[in-house]
């Protein structure tokens, strides 16, 4: 399949999102951070805006919820029109449910693992995702440095998802540059979320041109 670019508007202008949406026309998605201060240190934005986004742009919005309470919310996201909607492992009570809730609304259902937590016991939910995202910096906050340590874990992820067939896409958040972008295409990943490397530049989309290119020249 080919390469997914989804920039983080965890790092645009959160005043002007709609133009900020504009600003990457060559996106494949848009990334859409939730924080509610629980799960993680820091409070982003929430169903409201998603749902003003939904309106203001025609890109899947790819909604991660980094919330203490997701069972309760995904299916909302899916509902207010998201094209995808990604748990934390670590965050649900009920994934299996709540990965059928999403993906009954239309929506792509995503599983997210932080850097610490193993690929290996979600195995046997790989029937039940669309998506499984690793992170590659403790999950909170934009412009981190990239982990290395998790690469060993997005190459048995890869092995995993090929062993069981289906397709699923396999996502990277956090700290992706031109430069670890090609480090994960080698591991494996072929959804790149990027924040401060799309935003920070001074021309998004050629940010998300190079991105592309690097990804696809690693052999995502
Ligand atoms: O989920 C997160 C952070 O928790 C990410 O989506 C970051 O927003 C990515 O930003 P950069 O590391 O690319 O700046």
């Amino acid at each position: 399949m080919a390469v997914q670019i989804s920039p983080s508007i965890l790092a645009a202008d959160f005043a002007r999102l709609a133009d900020e949406a504009a600003a990457v026309p060559n996106a494949d998605w848009l990334h859409v951070d939730v924080m509610d201060y629980h799960f993680v240190p820091n409070l982003t934005l929430g169903l409201p805006v998603v749902e003003s986004l939904r309106k203001a742009t025609d890109k899947p919005l790819d909604c991660h919820l980094m919330i203490a309470e997701p069972d309760r919310w995904a299916p909302q996201y899916a509902e207010a029109g998201a094209g995808s909607v990604t748990v934390h492992a670590e965050a649900s009570r009920a994934p299996v449910r709540t990965l059928r809730e999403i993906r009954a609304l239309g929506a792509r259902a995503g599983l997210a693992l932080n850097p610490a937590t193993a690929v290996e016991p979600f195995e046997d939910l790989l029937g039940e995702v669309d998506m499984l995202l690793l992170m590659t910096v403790e999950p909170g906050f934009g412009g981190q440095k990239f982990l290395d340590v998790v690469l060993p874990k997005l190459r048995r992820a890869r092995e995993l998802v090929d062993k069981h067939g289906g397709h699923v896409w396999l996502q990277v958040d956090g700290g992706v540059d031109g430069e670890t972008v090609e480090r994960c295409a080698e591991a494996g990943a072929d959804v790149f979320v990027a924040g401060s490397a799309v935003y920070g530049a001074s021309d998004p989309a050629a940010a998300i041109d190079e991105l592309r290119a690097a990804a696809e020249r690693a052999g995502a």
